[in-house]
C-alpha cells in the first residue's frame, strides 16, 4: 500500500527547552489505522499536532498526501479531519447547526442527517452537545472530523473515560470509517484497543519511537526474547465479566 503520510527526522523543542520529540521517522499507509502508543509525556500529542500543522515543527519534514505540512498548513487542513474535545464546541448550538457550521468553514456541502446516522446519532439531531453522554460526545466529535471528506483523520485518545460498551461501540465506528477508505491515526493508552483497531503501531517513549510494527509482530518479537508472563493469562477478563453481565447495548 502506498504511504499517505511520511514523517522524517521530526523534532520538537518547546520554548521552555523541553525536547518533546527527538527525531522520529515513520510512514502511514493509505487506508490503515495507525496507532501511536506511549506513556504520559512520551510526545504523542506533540507529534500529532506537528503533523496536523497546528504546532510549529522544530526540524524535520511531514509530507501528507503529497503536501509539506509546514509549507501549506491551510491546504493540509482541508485534507484532514481533527477530532476536537467536546468542550471546544459551542454549547448552545444543536448538533445539526454545529455540523453545518463546520461544513461552512470548509465550504463543503453535507447531508447532516446522513452524517449523524453514520455515527449513530440520528435521533439526537436537535440535541445540544452538553446534553449528550460521554460516548455520544465522542461519536459527535468524530462526525465533525468527516465533514470535509478527509483523506485522513486524527483521533487523540478517542475512548478515554468511556464505559466498556461505549468504547467497543466507538471501535466499531472507527473500523467502519477505515472500511470506507479513510486513513486513521490515533493515540491510545488502551493496549486492547490498539490490538483491535490498529494495523500497525508505533510505540513512543521519551520523544523517540522505540518500536514500530503490527501488534502481532511486536508480540512475536517479545516472545522471541524469551518473555515469560508474570501471571497465567486468564481465559476471560474482568471486562468480559462486565460485558456478560451488563450486555453490549449502549446506555447513552
Ligand atoms: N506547550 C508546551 N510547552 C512546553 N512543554 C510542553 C508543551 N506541551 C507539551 N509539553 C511537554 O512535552 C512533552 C510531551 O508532551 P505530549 O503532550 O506531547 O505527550 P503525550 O505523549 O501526548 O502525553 P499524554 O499521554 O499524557 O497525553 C511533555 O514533557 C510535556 O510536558
Amino acid at each position: 500500500m502506498p504511504a499517505i503520510l511520511e514523517v522524517t527526522n521530526l523534532t520538537k523543542t518547546y520554548p521552555n527547552g523541553v525536547n518533546a520529540v527527538k527525531g522520529i521517522s515513520f510512514s502511514v499507509n493509505k487506508g490503515e489505522v495507525f496507532g501511536i502508543l506511549g506513556p504520559n509525556g512520551a510526545g504523542k500529542t506533540t507529534t500529532l499536532e506537528m503533523i496536523e500543522g497546528l504546532r510549529p515543527i522544530t526540524s524535520g519534514t511531514v509530507l501528507l498526501d503529497g503536501i509539506k505540512t509546514e509549507e501549506q498548513p491551510y491546504l493540509i487542513k482541508q485534507r484532514i479531519g481533527i477530532q476536537l474535545q467536546s468542550s471546544a464546541f459551542f454549547q448552545n448550538l444543536k448538533l445539526t447547526e454545529l455540523l453545518q457550521m463546520f461544513a461552512d468553514l470548509y465550504g463543503a456541502k453535507i447531508d447532516t442527517a446522513q452524517l449523524l446516522a453514520d455515527v449513530g446519532l440520528q435521533d439526537k439531531a436537535g440535541f445540544l452537545v452538553k446534553n449528550l453522554s460521554g460516548g455520544q460526545k465522542q461519536r459527535f466529535s468524530i462526525a465533525t472530523t468527516l465533514v470535509n471528506k478527509p483523506v485522513m483523520i486524527f483521533l487523540d485518545e478517542p475512548t478515554t473515560g468511556l464505559d466498556p460498551q461505549a468504547r467497543r461501540n466507538l471501535w466499531e465506528l472507527i473500523a467502519q470509517i477505515k472500511n470506507r477508505g479513510t486513513t486513521v491515526i490515533l493515540t491510545t493508552h488502551y493496549m486492547e484497543e490498539a490490538s483491535f483497531l490498529c494495523n500497525r503501531v508505533a510505540i513512543m517513549d521519551d520523544g523517540r519511537i522505540v518500536a514500530l510494527d503490527t501488534p502481532d509482530q511486536l508480540i512475536k518479537q517479545l516472545l522471541a526474547k524469551g518473555f515469560v508472563p508474570h501471571t497465567e493469562v486468564p481465559p476471560a477478563t474482568l471486562e468480559d465479566v462486565f460485558i456478560d453481565l451488563t450486555g453490549k447495548t449502549l446506555r447513552d
